[in-house]
Formats: C-alpha cells, sequence, structure tokens
C-alpha cells in the first residue's frame, strides 16, 4: 500500500508590469523551503517546454496581428500544457506550487487589451483550468509608472516586450484589472503594496499566507539539519 501524500498547494503572483513578483517569489521559495516543504517555481507563459515555445511567439510581439482573441487562446494553449505536465503532477506529488502570473494575467492584459466579450474570456479560463484553482493569489499592487520604471532598469538596454511597450494608459487599466479581481474575490486574492523594499513586501506576504494557510506550512516536516535552502 503506497502512503497518502498530502496534497500540495497552489500560489499564484500576479500584478503588472516589474511590480516584483519574479522577486517575491523567490523569497517566498527559499522561506517555505526552509519551513521543510518541497516547492516548485514556475511561471506563465511558459513552464513547460511546449509552453515555453509558445511564450517566445507572444512575447515576440507575434500573435498580435492574429487579434486579441487568438492571442487570449495562445495563453490558455500554454496554461492547458503547463498544467497538466507541470502543475497538476507536481500538486499530486505534495509540492507547493509558486507561480509567476496565471489566469489573472489573461483576465486583466488580455480583458484590457480589446474588446472581448468577457463572458467568453470566463468560458475559456473554465475550459483551460477544468477545475483547477489556485490556493491563495497575491496581487502586487504599484503605481504603473513605478513599475514600469523598475522593469525598465532590469531590462538594461534590451528592448521592451509585448505589453511592456503598451501605452501609460494600458498600464493604468490593467492596474484597475487587478483590483476589481482581488475586490471580485477576496477569499482567494490578497492585495499587497508593493511599493516597499522587496524584505517588507516578503513579510507582509508571508504573513498573509500564514493567515490563510498557516495550518499547512506549521504542519510541514521540519527540514532535515544542514538541508539546503535552495534546489
Ligand atoms: N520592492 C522592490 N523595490 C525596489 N526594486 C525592486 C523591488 N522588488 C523588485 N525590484 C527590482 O525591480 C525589478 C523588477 O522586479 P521583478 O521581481 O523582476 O518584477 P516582475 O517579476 O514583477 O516583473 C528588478 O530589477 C528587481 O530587482
Ligand atoms: C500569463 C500571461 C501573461 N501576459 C503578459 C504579461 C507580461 O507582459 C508578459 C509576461 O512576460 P514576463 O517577462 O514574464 O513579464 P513580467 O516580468 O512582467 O511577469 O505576458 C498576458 O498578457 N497574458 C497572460 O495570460
Amino acid at each position: 500500500m503506497t502512503a497518502m501524500v498530502p496534497a500540495g498547494r497552489f500560489i499564484t503572483f500576479e500584478g503588472g508590469e516589474g511590480v516584483g513578483k519574479s522577486t517575491q517569489i523567490r523569497l517566498l521559495g527559499e522561506r517555505l523551503r526552509r519551513a521543510g516543504l518541497a516547492v516548485r517555481l514556475t511561471r506563465e507563459p511558459g513552464g513547460s517546454p511546449r509552453a515555453e515555445r509558445i511564450r517566445d511567439f507572444l512575447m515576440a510581439g507575434r500573435a498580435r496581428a492574429l487579434g486579441p482573441l487568438a492571442e487570449a487562446m495562445l495563453f490558455s494553449a500554454a496554461r492547458i500544457d503547463h498544467v497538466d505536465t507541470v502543475i497538476r503532477p507536481a500538486l499530486r506529488a505534495g509540492e507547493w506550487v509558486l507561480c509567476d502570473r496565471f489566469a489573472d494575467s489573461t483576465r486583466a492584459y488580455q480583458g484590457v487589451n480589446g474588446g472581448l466579450d468577457p463572458q467568453l474570456l470566463a468560458r475559456l479560463e473554465e475550459v483551460t483550468l477544468d477545475g483547477l484553482k489556485p490556493d491563495l493569489t497575491v496581487i502586487l499592487d504599484l503605481p504603473p509608472l513605478l513599475g514600469l520604471q523598475r522593469a525598465a532598469a532590469r531590462r538594461g538596454d534590451g528592448a521592451p516586450d509585448r505589453f511592456e511597450s503598451e501605452d501609460l494608459a494600458f498600464h493604468m487599466r490593467l492596474r484597475d484589472a487587478f483590483l476589481a479581481i482581488a475586490r471580485a474575490e477576496p477569499e482567494r486574492c490578497v492585495l499587497v503594496d508593493a511599493s516597499g523594499d522587496a524584505e517588507s513586501v516578503a513579510r507582509t506576504i508571508f504573513s498573509a499566507l500564514v493567515a490563510r494557510l498557516g495550518d499547512a506550512v506549521v504542519a510541514a516536516p521540519a527540514p532535515a539539519a544542514g538541508a539546503a535552502a535552495h534546489g
């Protein structure tokens, strides 16, 4: 008889450009590993070999000419592979999956991007996720100009990608779209002010996580002596 593995937890990070998602995922991942949990960091679009190929196409802006609906479908196609081949198997194996962007990014970016019927987008999300729902979604909030400045500083001389190059009005609407998601689903989402330094934002996120999923964090097996905090 095989021992029952407790199911993992699925935590997604969302927000506009340069809000600090990658930084915070890394910090939370390190902290959860130190607590003895098996942690998997992943991202969208991408996260599996097939989805990464779709990512390259999307981020180069090559799907833009196909129009907003086709672009939304490509993000969803990448997500189906990522969910099936990475996220669900990891959760079944008891891992804590931390994902940099997920379905809320399609709601916000493709919703703001243009003229799509919200009901159609909602239906697309439903068939794409097939019942999968994050246990917690951290929405990082920052004034768009600040996020774009952070993203530009990170990029250096490189060209802005498909959505960084949209105008400021787009990024203001995007912020409102994420705030609306946080308001509409308070049981799933936690809204975090991302304007502080990385360590203080990380502390806020960890407190929220303990408040929402505390039992699971506390029930984690103690890390083995000398265990690496990464890997
Ligand atoms: N709290 C913070 N304060 C200032 N700079 C930050 C903070 N968090 C991240 N950064 C920096 O801002 C840039 C974007 O952060 P990143 O984590 O890559 O954001 P995202 O994944 O949301 O695009 C990086 O250069 C990062 O080092
Ligand atoms: C997952 C997803 C991302 N996106 C956009 C958001 C980002 O501009 C881009 C992902 O690029 P990425 O380099 O991961 O950006 P960031 O560091 O801001 O997370 O794709 C969508 O438009 N729809 C989606 O469903």
